[in-house]
């Protein structure tokens, strides 16, 4: 639960915008997550683009998850952090020579290949080295994640994956290759989807793909589904756990699995979302005869995500007389931040108690593609964070 007066305690002598995250809220998410897989025997990847902060890859790392990387550093970070390099997985559509060599020397437990050329360059580098690597083929199932375009990876559209239609030409290209090992195949439709009924569209191809390898021949370890279980962004407090359960029954009821086969998933944001918040200082206060502004010292610089998706996170006043939740006189406001861009924007009208300089903000839901993504546009500071207690009895 978000303590609101422990982190007032803790901030007020704390330099603002700064990264808060509860460590006691992540431990239970990612027991429940766990928890939850553990009954199918599933197996999690984290995936690291949400947030490779240390002391949280730490605690992800100690209860059991693997890793998911998007870039030879990603690879890197998870070894140096601890992860074993037979739970890493390595993804993306522009993986460089480099890239490829080092994660071949880690010798991880696979990649998910994007694409035809891809194979043949993966199979040359590993020829080079005199081994094998194990692939899995990441196929655009062309289903649509009911999310916002931009978070959307699995339509025939997007870049993502080897096309179904390509999938013979894949498979020949694999007979060719004596350095590459096909050990399964791999999705991932898009981010933040929060209806489950798309997952159960995605089982239903991941079973028709399976059918197709099985048919051939291919006797496929892996069934990698990718990750994208969304949060609840608009009442973090009611929802501070995603319902894994429920998310993983539906993988357990609708995907028709062979003998054997391991079932592995890529969860980013359900992991850290909700333990993440950005604190940041009210700098002034602009009232206006149309609005009236709440000047942040945070801005997108900070936490993209409402810049750049129109993305809402919710927006609390942490101290102040009356409190986040006092009978004060509330409110409307744009609340900004200090960069020169007019999209520099966290949330229009919101209504909050009367605020002053100096006053508290809580931008909540922060802790998946917030620190991640920031930049150091206008030459703005390095990103400052600010942890809860340890969970007792936990090692980081
Ligand atoms: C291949 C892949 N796997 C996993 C993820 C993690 O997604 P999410 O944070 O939505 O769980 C992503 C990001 O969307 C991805 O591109
Ligand atoms: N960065 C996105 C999610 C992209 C997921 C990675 N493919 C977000 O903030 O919601």
């Amino acid at each position: 639960m978000f303590d609101r007066k422990q982190l007032i305690e803790a901030i007020s002598h704390q330099e603002t915008p700064v990264y808060y995250y509860d460590l006691l809220l992540l431990q239970q998410t990612l027991d429940a997550a766990k928890q939850a897989a553990d009954k199918h025997g599933f197996h999690v990847h984290y995936a690291l683009k949400a947030n490779f902060n240390e002391r949280i890859l730490s605690l992800i790392r100690n209860a059991g998850f693997g890793a998911d990387c998007v870039s030879g550093n990603e690879v890197k970070k998870a070894i140096e952090i601890g992860f074993r390099p037979n739970d890493i997985v390595f993804a993306g559509v522009g993986k460089s020579d480099r890239e490829i060599r080092e994660a071949l020397n880690h010798d991880i437990f696979a990649f998910n290949v994007e694409s035809i050329a891809e194979l043949t360059v993966i199979n040359t580098l590993a020829a080079a080295q005199g081994i094998k690597a194990r692939v899995a083929l990441r196929i655009n199932p062309n289903v649509d994640a009911q999310t916002h375009q931009y978070i959307t990876t699995g339509l025939d559209e997007n870049k993502f994956g080897i096309a179904h239609w390509q999938l013979g030409e894949a498979v020949e290209t694999l007979g060719q290759s004596e350095h590459l090992e096909l050990i399964g195949i791999h999705f991932h439709i898009g981010s933040q989807i929060t209806d489950l009924n798309v997952f159960k569209s995605l089982c239903v191809k991941v079973n028709e793909l399976n059918n197709w390898f099985d048919e051939r021949g291919f006797r496929l370890q892996v069934l990698n589904v990718g990750g994208g279980l969304g949060v609840d962004y608009h009442q973090p407090d009611l929802h501070p756990i995603p319902d894994f359960q429920s998310y993983f029954s539906v993988f357990a009821d609708f995907l028709e699995r062979k003998p054997g086969q391991e079932v592995h998933f890529e969860l980013g944001r359900a992991l850290v979302s909700q333990c993440g918040s950005l604190i940041s200082r009210v700098l002034y206060v602009k009232n206006g005869i149309k609005k009236n502004f709440l000047i942040l010292d945070a801005g997108m610089t900070e936490l993209m995500r409402p810049a750049l998706y129109q993305a809402y996170h919710q927006i609390e006043k942490l101290d102040g007389d009356a409190g986040a939740q006092g009978d004060a006189e509330q409110l409307r406001y744009d609340v900004v931040g200090p960069i020169c861009e007019s999209s520099d924007c966290f949330g229009k009208e919101v209504l909050l108690p009367k605020c002053e300089r100096g006053d508290l903000i809580a931008i909540r839901t922060a802790g998946a593609y917030g620190e991640v993504m920031a930049s150091r546009y206008n030459l703005r500071e390095e990103i400052r964070y600010l942890y809860s207690p340890t969970p007792v009895g936990v090692d980081t």
